[in-house]
């Protein structure tokens, strides 16, 4: 069965979580009545990177986030991979997705588990520690976000644990458009999995983002790509793509992992 997918790129209010929410409610709305079986958000949505005000903007224990995609999944009948907000928690900050199915139950939660100095994540936020794994409906999903793809390590743990379609919330730079694009098509080649890749357009004040948000087949073939502007991107799936895929070059049982053992 093929499947929608709408990815919203969209701008984000920089510290802004009221605003952010009422764009989020108004693109899922506008996704939905598109058709999407399956709709994706951005790296932290709720406030951007204004990190040095997550005491006073930062979603307590993820409540307000979680009630308000409960109820957009469950009245559009949607899956929504609901990209990242930042969460106040007893133990500080964490970056962290939730995923839930069209009948609004939550299906995951992942907290981003590389944190990115270069934007500060290290001296605000906490670090995850589990992998993002998840099931919408029948399909076994992972989530990484951002930074997490120069991992390879992580992002393969996540195929050895069976998913076949990754999800990557972003907030990644202009400057390093061409890393984000061979990123992803190589995580998706070496995993052989689909990679569905949501990144911000806009700017703050101290980045300018890259937008191309991008949905990779299991080949490596890109099925859709945005431009760098504001937009909603659509693209169809065939999820059936990964079997035939790993069976045609089967690196998982090539795979030497009594090689692999450095650390
Ligand atoms: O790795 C990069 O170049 C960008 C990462 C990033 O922007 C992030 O994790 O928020």
């Amino acid at each position: 069965m093929r499947l929608q997918l709408a990815l919203i790129q969209m701008d984000i209010s920089f510290g802004n979580p009221e605003a952010n929410r009422q764009k989020v409610i108004q693109k899922i709305g506008e996704a939905a009545s598109h058709k999407a079986d399956i709709i994706v958000l951005p790296e932290l949505w709720n406030t951007g990177y204004d990190l040095s005000r997550l005491d006073e903007i930062a979603d307590p224990d993820g409540t307000e986030t979680k009630t308000l995609l409960q109820d957009l999944s469950k009245k559009h009948q949607v899956h929504i991979v609901a990209g990242s907000v930042a969460k106040k928690t007893a133990s500080g900050f964490y970056n962290t997705l939730y995923a839930f199915d069209k009948q609004g139950i939550q299906a995951g939660e992942y907290s981003k588990a590389h944190l990115f100095g270069l934007m500060e994540e290290d001296r605000y936020l906490q670090a995850g520690s589990r992998p993002g794994l998840f099931t919408l409906g029948d399909l076994p999903c992972a989530g990484v976000i951002c930074y997490d793809i120069r991992f390879p390590e992580w992002t393969r743990t996540a195929a050895l644990s069976g998913a076949e379609l990754l999800f990557v919330p972003a907030e990644w730079p202009q400057a390093r458009l061409d890393h984000w694009r061979q990123l992803l098509l190589t995580r998706a080649i070496e995993n052989q999995w689909f990679v569905i890749a949501c990144n911000r357009a806009g700017s703050d004040p101290n980045n300018v983002f890259a937008g191309h948000s991008l949905v990779s087949d299991p080949w490596g073939k890109i099925i859709a790509e945005a431009g760098s502007e504001e937009t909603i991107l659509y693209a169809e799936i065939d999820p059936e793509q990964v079997a035939e895929v790993r069976s045609r070059i089967p690196i998982f049982s090539d795979r030497r992992p009594e090689l692999y053992t450095k650390e």
